[in-house]
């Protein structure tokens, strides 16, 4: 597994955090002896060492058990979290890529655990096993010196889970230190080649990924017309932090205020700008939602939509977000529609979602009340209740988020190939109503953030016969060769599909899958 260099450490000693006493005293113990060739250690017997544990392990702790315990989204208790334990700078940044790391790296390090354990890792406690991660994640993926790494995990399990388990800690994550991580991957994973290969279970292993997802992103490469020989980067590109992107709205700010302030150009969109490092919050036009971090991939998906050919009248002022929250997209459509004197209107099912839609588009309604309407409710439904009525419209429909791993790491633990089943005849209706709702001549943008071909190709594939079927033919139109004319990019899907892909290791986005239709005159 490849995963990012944290930043170096200074030494630190935090003041104590008393949490609750769970998890007992681990029974049995690691495997093989302690200890190893070119490791120093502390001769301190655990027991005898102080109780403190460091800040930042222990909110990348509680990050861990946040989302095992309550289904957290780690991005948005991480924030919360170091608030209130008043971390920032570096030390704000360690606990983050301590958490993070931990929980992308899972799929290794419970294997590398696995062996150093005498017992399924399931037997364990599960607190227990969070701190395990947190430790073998700094002992095989970063600068931190494993004495360090070691001591200050136990004093994290003294202080956040109780003294009984800390021995047990300190011996299996002394175990864990005694190989680096190539070493550690050439005896825990299947081979890659040779006798016994096993290209997708090695794969699981050394990047971290279950093994269902390694499949499924590997046909949905060679789908894509993509050699299957770049699922090792595609996976890899998963592990990797991302560059935080950020979309200036048009008519609100150029990007050359935000390249003004640090920012760089994007790669892509003529929208971007790049933070190689900083808060985006520092940025006043962040702050004022006249710019707004987003992915270059969504801002091409928007831009896509924007540019994609109308036929007929020359009417192109109705515009719909059938799957607005939490309103990315719709921010850059509603500034779009600001400034040609169009109107958008952004659908979506969840209040709470509805109203980031809101928040999102304050700037916009500011300047210009009427280019905006935002309704709580179900895009299934706009294709019936305003037939034919809108000129362009998007889908940017619910999806495994199978393209936007590397943006939430403890996303491939939770999916499941049964999402995608349930997921199918949801994508399949909304896109069903924006045909249904553009006037013939008007454009729909069915898009996801995953390149699984059952929520891409297949739902364009399907919707489009039973349109036809139904004496409504749909016109696909080119995708890539309006990602081109936009944004200078090749995303295309070879072997006559129109649609257009993008992938983290080819171009540095999520995997957007973007699908361009039109309604025959
Ligand atoms: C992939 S997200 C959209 C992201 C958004 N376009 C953006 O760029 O920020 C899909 C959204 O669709 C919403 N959704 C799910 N089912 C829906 C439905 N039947 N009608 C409208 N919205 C729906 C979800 O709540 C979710 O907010």
């Amino acid at each position: 597994m490849s995963a990012s260099q944290p930043p170096e450490r200074r030494p630190q000693r935090g003041p104590q955090r008393g949490g609750p006493q769970r998890g007992g005293p681990q029974r049995g113990g690691p495997r093989g002896t302690p200890g190893g060739p070119g490791r120093s250690w502390t001769t301190t017997a655990p027991s005898a060492r102080p109780r403190s544990g460091d800040p930042a392990r222990r909110v990348a702790f509680d990050v861990l058990r946040a989302v095992e315990e309550q289904d957290a989204y780690a991005n948005l208790v991480l924030p919360r979290l170091l608030r209130a334990a008043r971390l920032d700078g570096r030390d704000a940044a360690f606990a983050t890529e301590l958490a993070y790391g931990a929980l992308r790296g899972r799929g290794t390090y419970d294997a590398v655990l696995a062996a150093c354990v005498d017992r399924p890792l399931t037997q364990l406690d599960p607190p227990v096993l969070d701190a395990l991660r947190l430790g073998a994640h700094q002992l095989l993926a970063t600068r931190v010196a494993a004495h360090a790494a070691v001591s200050e995990t136990v004093a994290l399990v003294r202080g956040a889970i109780g003294a009984g388990p800390s021995g047990f800690v300190n011996a299996v994550l002394r175990r864990v230190s005694e190989h680096d991580l190539p070493t550690w991957l050439d005896k825990v994973a299947p081979p890659l080649e040779g006798p016994g290969a096993d290209v997708v279970a090695a794969l699981a292993v050394r990047e971290s990924h279950p093994a269902w997802i390694v499949r499924a992103l590997r046909e949905a490469l060679v789908l894509a017309g993509r050699p299957a020989s770049e699922l090792p980067d595609l996976l890899a590109a998963d592990n990797a932090r991302p560059l935080v992107a950020l979309a200036a709205l048009p008519g609100l700010t150029e990007p050359s205020e935000l390249h003004a302030a640090g920012a760089e150009p994007g790669r892509w969109s003529p929208l971007a700008a790049v933070m190689p490092d900083g808060d985006p919050g520092d940025l006043p036009a962040v702050r004022e939602a006249r710019a707004r971090v987003q992915d270059e991939g969504s801002q091409l998906a928007a831009l896509a939509l924007l540019a994609a050919p109308l036929a007929g009248e020359d009417a192109d002022a109705r515009w719909a977000d059938l799957c607005a929250g939490p309103g990315g997209k719709a921010a850059l459509l509603a500034a779009s529609a600001a400034q040609r004197g169009a109107r958008l209107l952004a659908v979506e099912v969840a209040p709470h979602r509805a109203q980031l839609v809101q928040q999102a588009l304050a700037a916009v309604v500011s300047e210009r009340p009427g280019a905006v309407e935002v309704v709580t409710g179900d895009g299934r439904t706009v294709g019936y209740d305003r037939p034919g009525e809108f000129d362009r419209v998007l889908v940017d429909a619910p999806c495994t988020g199978l393209g936007a791993l590397r943006r939430r790491p403890e996303a491939r633990w939770r999916r499941s190939p049964a999402d995608l089943t349930a997921l199918a005849p949801l994508q399949r209706e909304l896109l069903s109503s924006a045909l249904d709702a553009v006037r013939p001549g008007g454009v729909v943008a069915y898009v996801t953030c995953s390149p699984h071909p059952a929520e891409t190709q297949a739902v364009v594939d399907d919707v489009v016969r039973r349109h036809t079927k139904d004496g409504e033919p749909v016109e696909v139109l080119d995708a890539p060769a309006v990602l081109r004319e936009v944004a200078g990019v090749d995303a295309g899907t070879g072997s006559g599909s129109l649609r257009a892909q993008l992938w983290p290791h080819l171009h540095g986005t999520d995997a957007m899958s973007i699908s361009l239709l039109r309604r025959p005159l």
